[in-house]
């Protein structure tokens, strides 16, 4: 079955967040979105919420089972008690852990399942309690060990850290190692009964190589490169919509 496609919507309410505006709308866009064909929304708020705002939460929930009832929303984070709350409240049917700091820009690597073996066995149960599936944010550097740590925390997926391979954007031939790391990883995964998401700098352009060589991907989680490519590929027919509104026949 081919990889589903989880839109994040960070860089949505990023944009929105520079002005006291509710535009542009993560809940119109959201709707947009899974009326195209996404099969889920990501979100990953943050304690100073400078993207999602804890607000936007319930919208998103209330969009997913008023008109998308079969979508999924993932709710992406550091498990603090406020994030724990959060999805609770939610009730998103997938949770994934990320190990970053709230100073952090963005995420930049998986978790380290040796020294957090405990942390995260106990905050997974607690969401496996909540009904949520949990996803566990992973390196994908070809490390069998690690990926049997992380199943052993009862986690149900890990998400492969794709950033690195996003980087390879200008110089193909680096990505080729990267990627067979990232597909060992899957592999081992796998192999033990551990599904596997990816997501982080993932475009149209790198997609269909990663898919290729982990056919069994179950979902890649995408905002920045696919609101580039929104922007990009619908300027012209807003910028035509704004001419019409300056009264110019276009
Ligand atoms: C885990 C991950 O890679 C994404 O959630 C990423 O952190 C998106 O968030 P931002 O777009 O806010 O950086
Ligand atoms: N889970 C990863 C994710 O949502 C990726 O976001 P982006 O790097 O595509 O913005």
């Amino acid at each position: 079955m081919p990889a589903k496609l989880s839109v994040n919507l960070n860089a949505i309410a990023m944009l929105r967040n520079r002005r006291d505006l509710p535009w542009p709308s993560v809940e119109a866009l959201g709707r947009i979105a899974l009326a195209a064909g996404a099969s889920g929304l990501t979100v990953h708020p943050r304690p100073d919420q400078r993207h999602i705002r804890f607000s936007d939460l319930p919208v998103i929930r209330n969009l997913i089972d008023d008109e998308f009832p079969q979508a999924e929303f993932n709710i992406e984070g550091y498990p603090t008690e406020e994030f724990l709350e959060l999805c609770a409240g939610a009730a998103p049917e997938q949770v994934t852990l990320v190990p970053d700091d709230p100073a952090q820009a963005t995420s930049d690597h998986g978790w380290d399942f040796r020294k957090h073996h405990g942390f995260l066995t106990d905050v997974v149960a607690r969401l496996k309690n909540m009904g949520c599936r949990v996803s566990l944010f992973a390196d994908g550097d070809g490390d069998a060990d690690a990926v049997k740590l992380a199943k052993a925390t009862g986690a149900d997926r890990i998400e492969l850290y794709t950033g690195p391979y996003g980087g390879c954007y200008d110089a193909p031939e680096r990505a080729t190692p990267i990627l067979e790391a990232l597909g060992k990883t899957a592999d081992a995964a796998l192999a033990i009964g551990l599904a596997v998401n990816a997501g982080h700098d993932l475009t149209v352009a790198n997609l269909p190589a990663l898919v290729k060589r982990i056919p069994d991907l179950a979902e890649v989680s995408i905002g920045h490169g696919l609101t580039a490519d929104a922007l990009e590929y619908g300027m012209a027919g807003t910028v035509r919509r704004f001419c019409r509104a300056c009264g110019q026949v276009v």
